[in-house]
């Protein structure tokens, strides 16, 4: 181990990423006046207009100086493609770029990880952190489980096309019930999703949480740094080296009390291999000398998988396709400057249905979107050139599971990443009972009104096994990565973190934020990241909910 500089600054916390789940942590723990923290973010200011503005998101999927650019690795269930599957580095990580759709999953997400043997993480214990970040400005069913004075507002959608009202009256018509709170405890149904969009704007983690915590004077962020270990005296964390550039000089940070990983799930991963916690053969192909041999460190790599299909809408009907071009986009920019309702403060999807894939299923499997707009085959982010609408679907709990491995020391060389998509036979049957669901709909009479005809992938494709083609030749990432640090007790070999987050093994180390879940949730993996950050915080701190 390379000397530790004694001239190092010292906190009490250092924190890995100043993203969704370091924002939370960095505000919790400096409620304390007499606590320091400090941040390390490989990103700069967030302070952009396409981070800001909702619809912007498209556009900051390509710009490499807010986000990591990873891949994933080719397989046969991605029909032998790498798909880009790009994370946030950006003050406020993913939730800076993230699709602002706020999706807490099922109840028996949280019972099953508390069945896994993780203590104190049922649904009845993290509910009181889900409602604690947010404030839900739409209607509250009277079970009381939303949160109302949080930082975060989620708010309901305010813009509406008349094609996915009528989507949504497709999908009542083929026997699904309309659900006005998908986040109430029971998620089954059709209607819209909820979002993390006030006044027109995005509200990531880092503006509700992180920049009102930096103006309290305890709390120290360094942008653009990259941690590249994390320095241990024996078993014991005590700082972190980062570097500002490849093959720049080491600084360090020392850290009173603990280091908290929250780098999200492939840099958390990654970050602990080349801090030599790890699996022993990777790190020793790595070169890194063995700190701690943990065999689970970025095995258990979830992801939902997701495809979509395409209709061209009739002559006359105005698709986003229309919208968001030419006059009529100049009139939605009006809108959204008089802070009315318009396309630009959209989520990439409008409408969801949450389904089972068969009636033996128990709770709804399928996650299928709608979106009043269409891209072109093949092109990213590109819109159709014609009226044009989409649905999606992926499934909630796929058992295929995939690594990040460390490709070398270098924290500037992207992760091996291979979620290896569809390789368990249960998906790739739930991925095809999901393209039969979504196609009735968009072929059913309520909806012909609107639409005329199927350009991807086309009636053609009609058969189990063409469906199952096109899934894994057309799918992407749902940008959902999770699980590389699975909490789980000493006794599970594959377990990173005990359910108190601490790394096992290993002394004042935790991780905090979405590698740690034991198994993907049934939705979006945002507000659960949220909520493992509040509950992480309070363990910390040694409250109670
Ligand atoms: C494009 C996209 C769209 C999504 N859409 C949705 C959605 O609509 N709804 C939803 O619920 N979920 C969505 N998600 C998923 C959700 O945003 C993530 O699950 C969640 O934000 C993960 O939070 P995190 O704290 O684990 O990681 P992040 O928020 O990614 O934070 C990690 C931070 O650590 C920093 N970092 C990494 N390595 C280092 C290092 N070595 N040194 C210093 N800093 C480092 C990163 O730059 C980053 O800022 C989306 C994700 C993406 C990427």
């Amino acid at each position: 181990m390379n000397a530790i500089n004694n001239n190092a600054q010292t906190y009490d916390y250092v924190i890995v990423g100043g993203g969704s789940a370091g924002s939370i942590l960095a505000a919790r723990l400096s409620e304390d006046p007499n606590v320091t923290v400090c941040v390390l973010e490989a990103g700069r200011s967030d302070l952009r207009p396409y981070v800001r503005i909702p619809s912007g998101f498209v556009k900051t999927l390509t710009q490499p100086e807010i986000t990591w650019q990873f891949k994933t690795e080719p397989s046969d269930g991605s029909g032998g493609r790498k798909i880009s599957t790009t994370q946030g580095r950006v003050i406020g990580g993913s939730s800076s770029i993230n699709g602002m759709m706020i999706v807490r999953g099922q109840p028996g997400d949280f019972d099953n990880w508390e069945s896994l043997g993780n203590r104190g993480w049922g649904y009845k214990d993290v509910l009181p952190y889900f409602s604690r970040s947010e404030r839900y400005t739409g209607k509250c069913s009277e079970n009381g489980v939303r949160g109302q004075s949080g930082p975060i507002p989620v708010t309901p959608m305010d813009w509406f096309h008349p094609i996915s009202e009528t989507f949504i009256d497709a999908a009542v018509a083929a026997g699904h019930k309309r659900n006005p709170d998908y986040n109430s405890g029971d998620q089954e149904g059709v209607g819209y999703f909820q979002r993390t969009i006030e006044n027109g704007f995005r509200v990531s983690a880092a503006v509700a949480f992180l920049a009102p915590a930096l103006k309290r004077g305890n709390v120290a962020l360094h942008s653009g740094v990259r941690a590249q270990r994390i320095l241990f005296e024996g078993k014991r964390a005590v700082g972190v080296g980062f570097i500002r550039r490849q093959g720049g000089e080491e600084t360090v940070v020392k850290a009173r009390r603990e280091v908290i990983v929250s780098a999200g799930t492939a840099n958390t991963a990654r970050l602990l291999q080349l801090s030599g916690v790890g699996p022993a053969t990777l790190l020793s192909q790595l070169g890194v000398k063995v700190v701690h041999e943990l065999p689970g460190v970025g095995e258990n790599l979830g992801d939902h998988y997701s495809a979509r299909m395409v209709m061209r809408a009739r002559r006359g009907t105005t698709t986003l396709n229309e919208m968001a071009r030419g006059v009529r986009l100049g009139w939605q920019i009006m809108r959204w400057l008089a802070k009315k309702p318009s396309v630009l403060t959209l989520t990439p999807s409008q409408a969801h249905l949450f389904c089972k894939s068969s009636p033996e299923v128990e709770t709804p499997d399928l996650q299928c979107v709608f979106v009043p707009g269409s891209y072109k085959e093949g092109k990213h982010y590109v819109l159709d050139d014609y009226p044009g609408v989409t649905g999606g679907w992926w499934q909630h709990r796929p058992l295929s599971r995939g690594y990040v491995r460390a490709r070398s020391k270098d924290v500037f060389e992207d992760p091996i990443i291979q979620p290896n998509y569809l390789s368990h036979s249960v998906d790739q049957e739930v991925m095809v009972a999901g393209m039969k669901i979504i196609r009735g709909l968009l072929h059913s009479s309520t909806l012909a009104k609107y639409l005329e005809e199927e350009t991807v992938p086309g009636v053609d494709v009609s058969t189990d096994e063409k469906m199952l083609d096109f899934c894994k030749s057309n799918g992407s990432t749902g940008y959902h990565l999770v699980g590389t640090a699975r909490m789980g007790p000493k006794s599970d070999p594959t377990a990173v973190v005990d359910d108190s987050l601490r790394v096992h093994g290993l002394e004042n180390l935790r991780v905090i934020d979405a590698s740690i879940m034991p198994a993907i949730t049934s939705g979006n993996t945002y507000a659960a990241t949220l909520m493992i950050a509040e509950k992480g915080a309070d363990l910390i701190r040694g409250i109670r909910a």
